[in-house]
């Protein structure tokens, strides 16, 4: 595990982006295509902004193919969803092609939603490639990651997949890829910044293993890489760096 500790959330920003970039470049000299599973919430806009903005002509933006490691139960008309988010931010500015983007179908019902997602990722990958080149993963305040809530029943799922997850006290569902899916990442990158998430921040990376409490803990790639991009306020209560 690699922790990038930045000034300032502009410094976190911009590194991650560079990384972003050169992960894809790399993938698509490879390969010749780069995979993606965005994160949602509060944190990742600046970044798709930053990426629409600094980085169209320093990436094949043809070659990227897009996904969600998360969603509201929303439709995709919704404020709160991330698809609507990534594409106002990201998609339509570098006006990436629908059919290299991915969005969870909403309309169903949420088990259903969950089901068929899988399969379109299932899909998506040969079977000589089984995952994302890169899963961007944003840290809650609870400490969730992708809607890996605490005490929720998706903690427990051993097999990769997407399910969906009711929170009770939102009343509301989402859908979410699992630990065991993100797990088998090439890479992995939280982007995390402000005073808030500092406590989480603690948690997840310093305090004894409670996946319930600590669901982010789950996190742990099975051979790829994982990098941490934070500010050093996000930072602020780790003891061993
Ligand atoms: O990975 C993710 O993390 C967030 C928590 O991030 P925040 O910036 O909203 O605090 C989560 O809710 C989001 O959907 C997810 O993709």
């Amino acid at each position: 595990m690699e922790l990038n500790i930045f000034n300032n959330e502009n410094e976190v920003l911009a590194a991650l982006a560079a990384h972003f970039v050169k992960v894809a470049n790399e993938a698509i000299a490879a390969k010749g295509k780069f995979s993606v599973a965005l994160s949602g919430g509060s944190s990742p806009k600046k970044l798709y902004e930053l990426l629409a903005s600094d980085y169209e002509d320093k990436l094949e933006w043809d070659k990227v193919y897009f996904f969600f490691g998360d969603e509201r139960n929303v439709p995709q008309t919704d404020k709160d969803s991330n698809y609507l988010m990534a594409k106002n931010a990201l998609f339509a500015p570098l006006l990436i092609d629908p059919d290299h983007i991915f969005p969870v179908d909403t309309s169903l019902e949420p088990k259903e939603a969950a089901a068929k997602y899988q399969e379109v990722i299932e899909d998506f990958f040969d079977e000589d490639e089984l995952s994302f080149d890169l899963v961007l993963l944003g840290l809650g305040d609870n400490s969730h990651t992708a809607s890996l809530f605490p005490f929720t029943p998706v903690l427990h799922d051993r097999l990769p997949g997407v399910s969906e997850v009711f929170l009770p006290d939102q009343n509301v569902y989402r859908i979410t890829m699992n630990a065991p899916l993100i797990n088998e990442a090439k890479q992995i990158a939280f982007l995390v910044y402000g005073e808030g998430k500092a406590v989480a921040v603690h948690h997840v990376l310093e305090d004894d293993e409670d996946i319930e409490e600590y669901p982010a803990q789950l996190i742990e790639p099975i051979v790829g890489e994982i990098e941490w991009f934070m500010d050093i306020a996000a930072a602020a209560l780790l003891e061993n760096i």
